[in-house]
């Protein structure tokens, strides 16, 4: 036994380590890239540069100023494309490639400002069927680091923009908006690096970083001023793990243990779940939606139409965009064997089963800066069916929300 541990412990250490960029376009990603590069104290690396466009200025950027050696390190350019999407298999072959060499201590990789770190991930946690290949054998995904730019920040999270309207989609069928792609960078990363503080107040730092931590409370927040960091913090962490990234988002922790952060609380950043058995009216939860109060920063969880029986709803708010679909059915909607089955498996989900209504629910999370708790609850309890309204038949109410289809 000993020994296999020890082999074990051999393998992973021929293992290269990956770090990986994101962060919205201009966040200052290639600065970092430089300083780290620049300070990187002996290590031999390999980077990645991945731009949309044909003309990758960021590799040519990095050549310049990283001073990388022509000779034992390797900077690698993938453009017209992104890594998480179109360019996902140009990545795994040139990662296997990379670590085959074997003569790297570490990989770098800067995504495209659009990119979603959760596929990049996933390409090195995963087997890729397809392609055959398993970086998982070969790398170590190490630390994916999220880059927010402290100055547009707030800008760009309530313009409400897509990126196509800022011509900048990945490609015409990019549907995504602005603030949608920030959330997804801000709430899968091991460290949030807040980047361009010398142009924003101390003051108005502080709130955005108790924001950051409210959407964010698992990543090491970290804040830099041209890119100037120690590389330590996003180079040989071990911080990764795939899953816990995935569970990581403010709105995820809250949903499964309430509390507070009184570290956030001054600067009135605040989170409550809302929970009710009791379906929504939809056109009344649909009013209250385009009214959306402005200080809810992220809202998200399962609704339950009183339209909709069967499906549970997903709502899905950060700034101006709202998204809201079927989210999968009700167990309570499932035949009685099936049902039988999932609550032996799911204790906690038989522990809360009503009587009446099995497990149909609504239950969202906010979280908001100077959230008036109880007047949001009071405005949602509005939009639930009245006592009077439950007795009648509620299955033909008027509702326009998107069909499921
Ligand atoms: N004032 C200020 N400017 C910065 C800072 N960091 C970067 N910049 C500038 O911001 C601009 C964008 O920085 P980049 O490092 O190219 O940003 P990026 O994330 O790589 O950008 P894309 O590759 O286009 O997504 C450059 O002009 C940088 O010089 C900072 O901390 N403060």
């Amino acid at each position: 036994m000993g020994n296999l541990s020890i082999l074990d412990n051999t393998k992973s250490q021929t293992k290269i380590p990956v770090t990986v960029l994101s962060g919205y376009l201009g966040a200052g990603k290639t600065t970092i890239m430089n300083h780290v590069l620049n300070n990187r104290d002996g290590l031999k690396v390999a980077v990645i540069v991945n731009d949309l466009s044909e003309v990758n200025i960021d590799a040519d950027l990095i050549q310049g100023g990283g001073g990388l050696s022509r000779t034992d390190e390797k900077l690698i350019e993938m453009s017209n494309g992104c890594i998480c999407c179109t360019l996902r298999e140009d990545l795994l072959r040139e990662v296997e490639k990379l670590a085959m060499e074997k003569r790297f201590d570490y990989i770098l990789i800067e995504s495209t400002g659009v990119s979603e770190p959760v596929p990049v991930a996933q390409t090195f946690t995963y087997l890729d069927e397809e392609q055959g290949i398993d970086l998982s054998r070969l790398c170590n995904l190490d630390c994916m680091v999220t880059v927010v730019d402290a100055y547009s920040f707030w800008h760009d999270y309530s313009s409400g923009e897509s990126l196509l309207e800022r011509s900048q989609a990945a490609s015409e069928d990019d549907t995504r908006s602005v603030v949608d792609l920030l959330i997804d960078q801000i709430e899968f990363c091991d460290v949030l690096i807040l980047n361009k503080c010398d142009l924003v107040a101390e003051e108005d730092l502080e709130e955005l970083e108790g924001v950051l931590r409210a959407l964010q409370p698992r990543a090491k927040l970290i804040r830099t001023t041209n890119g100037r960091i120690d590389p330590k913090e996003i180079l040989h962490t071990s911080l990764f793990d795939f899953e816990e990234a995935s569970r990581s988002a403010g709105w995820i922790k809250e949903m499964e243990a309430p509390a507070h952060t009184p570290e956030t609380e001054e600067y009135g950043i605040s989170s409550f779940v809302y929970e009710r058995v009791r379906p929504f009216h939809p056109q009344r939860l649909m009013e209250w939606m385009e009214n959306w109060p402005e200080e809810v920063v992220r809202a998200k969880g399962i609704v339950w139409l009183a339209t909709r029986d069967t499906m549970a709803q997903n709502l899905s708010q950060a700034g101006p965009s709202i998204q809201f679909g079927p989210a999968g059915y009700w167990v309570a909607a499932l035949p009685l064997a099936e049902r039988a089955v999932i609550l032996q498996e799911e204790k906690e989900l038989a522990d809360k089963w009503d009587d009446v209504y099995g497990d149909r629910t609504n239950k969202l999370v906010f979280i908001g800066i100077e959230l008036d708790t109880k007047k949001l609850i009071r405005s949602l309890d509005d939009c639930l069916l009245s006592d009077a309204e439950l007795a009648l038949d509620w299955s033909k109410l008027e509702d326009d929300f998107p069909s499921a289809g």
